[in-house]
This record gives C-alpha cells, structure tokens and sequence, in this order.
C-alpha cells in the first residue's frame, strides 16, 4: 500500500512564525513572477497578489506590457517589468529567492526564450515553481527538458498538465505511478485535485482532505503559486516539505471556511483573507 501522509492543521502553527522585530522586507522573499501574455494579465496578477498578501517581501512581475496599470492599479506593493525587457529580467531572476514562471504565460516562441532566460542566469539556491503554461511548454519541447537547471523545482499540474508532462492518462495517475515519474524528475510534484497530492524532492509524499467545488474557478491555481513562493521565501526555519504542505493547506482552508456561508469562494476571496487566517496560527 502507498502511503500519503494526509496533512493537518497543526502544519500552520509548526511553520507560520511571528516575526522578528529586527528585520525587513529582504528578509521575506524577494519573488519574480514571469507570466501573463496579453490576453490572461489576470493569472500574473492573483499569483503576484497571492504572494503579497501571504507575506512575501518583495514581488516583482515580470508580464506583457499591457498588464502593467492593472497591476499597478490592483497590486501597487509589486514592482513590474516587461517581460520583453531581458536584461532588466536577469538581473531580476539573478537576486530572487523564488521564481514563478507560467501563470497565464500562453504557449509562444517567447515563453520558450524566457525558459532559456531563467535556466541560464537562475542561482542554484534559488526554487523554481514551473505553473500552466510552462508546464505545457516544457511537455511540448522535451528539449527543454533536458536544460533544466540544478535547483529545487516544484511543478504544479492540474491532472491534465501532469498527463501532458508524465504522459500518464489521468484515469492512471496513482500514487505509485506519479511518485516514479516525479522521481525522475528530481523534482516536487504538486498534484491539484480534488484532495491535491504533493510528491516531495526529499521522496515522501502527502495529501490535503479538505477544499472541494466551490474552489472551482479559473485562477485557483494561479493563486496557490503566489502562497508557495511567500511561504517558501520567508519560513526557513521549517522543513521544504513542511512548508509546501503549510502552503498547499491554507489555499484550500481558506475556501473550506468560506464555503459554509458562500456558494464560491473566488481566488480574491481566498487572498484578502490570507493575512487575518495567517494570523491565527501565531503561536
Ligand atoms: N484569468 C486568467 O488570466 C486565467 C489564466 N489561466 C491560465 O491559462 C493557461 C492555461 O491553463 P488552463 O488550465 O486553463 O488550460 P489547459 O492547460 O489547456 O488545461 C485545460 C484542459 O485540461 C482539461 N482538464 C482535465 N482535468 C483537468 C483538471 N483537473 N483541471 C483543469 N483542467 C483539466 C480540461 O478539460 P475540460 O475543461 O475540457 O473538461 C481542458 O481540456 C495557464 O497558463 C493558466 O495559468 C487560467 O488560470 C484561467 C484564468
Ligand atoms: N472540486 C475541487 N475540489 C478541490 N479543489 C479543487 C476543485 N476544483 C478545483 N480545485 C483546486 O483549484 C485549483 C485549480 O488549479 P488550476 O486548474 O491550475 O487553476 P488555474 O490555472 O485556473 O489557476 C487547484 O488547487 C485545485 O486543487
Ligand atoms: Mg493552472
């Protein structure tokens, strides 16, 4: 028998820290976000705002041009930049603590030069969360692929994401299966579903039973990108599977509260609330 650890509730207190008052915003992550073609700004933005609103320090978003008022205009604490303005981006992928990259990025010749932008100028230290779209690029350039680079990555499919990049059909995405795949990766697999899965670098594996249809809304994933790279970027004294778990969590307790008095609960829901649930697991 497989065995996923279901995760619970006391992850939040093990990983959320009151912080120390002798510190600063570098202290809390400094986040690149490369997403957002013309047509879905949106994605870039819930993932950006995600981010803030979980507590990163600084988030910067790199995007198509025609998204920087709405950013500004939704989200001023984010910096952006043009995501066709490479030498501003590399200095930007060479200070972050994480990057996100795929968030409503689209599938063009232009993705494909901001992967060989990160994979060359991304410090070693540095986690690289793969979303959307670059999931799909990568699946489509195996390629690609093969230039991955030697830092902690983190995938997060949604079922058909992971079928286009394991290969395996949905219907066979069992534990088993999914682990060997990620292993071969060398990577951490977020499996979001209903009842996500998580298959960590360190090869232990856990599970979340909570969250359920109500979160059923373009940009839900976009959003927990954002909570993953905050966490990521300012809980270091926790365990790396500790804190994805802790992540992956609080995204769907938020909705899982909500839904009692909500029919959906919208990624902007969930993200003006992160930082009073936060709060609550202080010890
Ligand atoms: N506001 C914005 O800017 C938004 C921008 N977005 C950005 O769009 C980009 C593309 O991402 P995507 O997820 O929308 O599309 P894609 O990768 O083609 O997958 C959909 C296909 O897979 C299938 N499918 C099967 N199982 C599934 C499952 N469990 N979960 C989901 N799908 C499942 C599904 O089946 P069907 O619905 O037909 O039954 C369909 O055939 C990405 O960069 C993302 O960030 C979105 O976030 C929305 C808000
Ligand atoms: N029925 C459901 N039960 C639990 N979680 C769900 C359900 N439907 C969607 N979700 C969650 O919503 C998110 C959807 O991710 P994704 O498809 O990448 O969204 P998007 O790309 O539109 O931002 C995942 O975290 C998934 O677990
Ligand atoms: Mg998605």
């Amino acid at each position: 028998m497989f065995y996923l650890k279901q995760i619970s509730e006391s992850v939040l207190k093990e990983v959320i820290k009151k912080r120390p008052s002798v510190s600063h915003k570098g202290d809390y992550g400094r986040i690149l976000i490369i997403g957002g073609n013309e047509n879905m700004g949106g994605a870039a933005i819930m993932s950006a705002s995600a981010a803030v609103y979980s507590g990163a320090g600084l988030v910067t978003c790199a995007s198509a041009p025609e998204n920087r008022s709405a950013l500004h205009a939704r989200l001023p604490e984010a910096m952006f930049l043009d995501y066709h303005d490479f030498s501003q981006i590399i200095t930007v992928i060479k200070s972050a603590d994480v990057i996100v990259v795929g968030p409503g990025l689209g599938l063009s010749q232009h993705t494909n030069k901001l992967f060989a932008l990160i994979f060359t100028h991304i410090r070693q230290q540095t986690t690289l969360i793969i979303d959307g779209s670059a999931i799909t690029a990568l699946a489509q350039e195996p390629k690609l692929l093969k230039t991955i680079p030697n830092c902690p990555i983190i995938y997060t499919p949604h079922q058909a994401e992971w079928q286009r990049l394991s290969g395996i059909e949905i219907a066979a995405q069992t534990p088993q299966v999914n682990q060997s795949i990620q292993q071969k990766l060398g990577a951490t697999v977020i499996l979001k579903k209903h009842h996500t899965e998580i298959y960590h670098a360190d090869n232990s594996s856990s599970k979340i039973m909570i969250g359920g249809p109500y979160m059923a809304t373009g940009g839900m994933g976009d959003t927990l990108t954002g909570i993953i790279a905050a966490f990521i970027g300012q809980f270091k004294a926790s365990s790396a599977a500790d804190v994805l778990d802790a992540a992956v969590y609080l995204h769907s307790l938020i909705p899982t509260k909500l839904s009692h008095e909500k029919y959906v609960v919208l990624p902007s829901d969930i993200i003006s609330s992160l930082p009073q649930v936060m709060h609550n697991y202080l010890v």
